[in-house]
């Protein structure tokens, strides 16, 4: 087999020499595995697109099987499968997810709660639970500790972002061990028989049409912006919870009791948290839930973030308007938020002009 392994000049490298060539697999055409802390060709990170298409290109290239991009530090990965699909995101949730419900039928995965409504469906089409979580890693992996300490049996812990933990593995956040999940799977296949690449995996899970994130700076002293994003993102749910914002509900994620600091806190005191967030999830006559919407404090920085996908042509740029018109001007917060990314994606459906 012939794996191309992309470190982006990080510390991934050891991934050729200690493990796949070790195993016997064919490394030739791997890319940029010399530790750089100036990361001269792109930055190690499987979200990035420079990242993916070079790596598509050299598994083109050299007819491979396989193509692996790391992050730094190896804790995050992406893959690029031999006909160049990029599987990085919520499509290699989406590819551990099948992998890990073959394994232990029924178990919960869970995620952060960008991923798409697609890939809910994919979950629980293969019988599985998706718990919908807050943003960051550890969030996300201890959220699966505490599942599995109540009774929940979750065996997969992952991030948009390619983080990714594995009970099995000690609930450790491990890029490699994923990889390694995902070439055992393609041995498997392979042994079998089977025609269809590891992309086959996840040919139904639908791609969403339209997502974007925006940001608004909190405009406070740094020492009040957590307690100022509290403010904002609790008037959100507010707002929604009355009804101002025809059509938009706020999301939940089924049926599971553990909900503390979950998408909808059921919790009287919830808990001091370091990144509250709420999605809602939006609806018209016309189409039925099209899309959500997603607020949450950053946690690197003093801004919120708002992430928006849709189903139908328009709907995020329609979601910002009635974000800004609805809520964000009516209820004064865009006194203490810069909104300018809103305003101009509300008015544009894009960041890059302006009106
Ligand atoms: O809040 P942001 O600035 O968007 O950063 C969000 C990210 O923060 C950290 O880097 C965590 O490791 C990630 O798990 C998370 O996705």
């Amino acid at each position: 087999m012939q794996i191309i392994v992309n470190a982006g000049n990080g510390s991934g490298g050891f991934f050729t020499w200690d493990v796949l060539d070790k195993l016997g697999a064919d490394t030739f055409g791997s890319l940029h595995l010399n530790p750089d802390g100036m990361f001269p060709n792109h930055i190690p990170n499987p979200e990035e697109k420079i990242a993916m298409s070079l790596t598509r290109a050299a598994v083109l290239e050299n007819k491979a099987d396989l193509g692996i991009v790391f992050d730094t530090d190896v804790d995050r990965s992406g893959v690029v499968d031999s006909e160049g699909n990029p599987i990085n995101g919520d499509r290699l949730i989406a590819l551990m997810s099948a992998i890990v419900l073959m394994e232990h039928p029924g178990t919960t995965v869970v995620t952060d709660a960008r991923t798409s409504m697609a890939l809910t469906k994919f979950i629980t089409n293969r019988g599985g639970q998706h718990c919908l979580y807050r943003v960051g890693y550890r969030n996300v992996i201890d959220k699966g500790i505490n599942l599995n300490k109540d009774g929940i049996e979750t065996h997969l812990m992952m991030e948009t972002s390619g983080h990714g933990a594995l009970k099995e593995n000690h609930f450790l956040d491990d890029g490699a061990y994923m990889v390694v999940k995902i070439i055992t799977e393609m041995v498997r296949m392979k042994l079998e028989g089977s025609e269809g690449g590891i992309h086959s995996l996840i040919k139904d899970l639908e791609e969403p049409l339209e997502s974007a994130e925006l940001r608004m700076v909190i405009l406070s002293e740094p020492r009040y912006a957590k307690a100022k994003a509290f403010e904002v993102i609790e008037a959100f749910k507010t707002y929604i919870e009355q009804g101002y914002l025809p059509g938009w509900e706020l999301d939940a994620c089924g049926d599971c009791w553990v909900s503390d600091g979950c998408l909808v806190d059921t919790s009287d005191d919830p808990a001091a948290i370091d990144a509250y967030m709420y999605r809602a999830k939006v609806s018209e006559e016309e189409n039925g839930e099209y899309g959500w919407v997603h607020l949450r404090q950053s946690i690197h920085n003093p801004n919120i973030a708002i992430n928006l996908q849709s189903t139908i042509p328009g709907g995020c740029q329609y979601m910002a308007k009635v974000l800004r018109d609805r809520f964000l001007l009516p209820s004064g917060m865009d006194k203490i938020l810069y909104i300018n990314e809103i305003d101009k994606y509300a008015r544009n459906g894009n960041l890059s002009t302006d009106a």
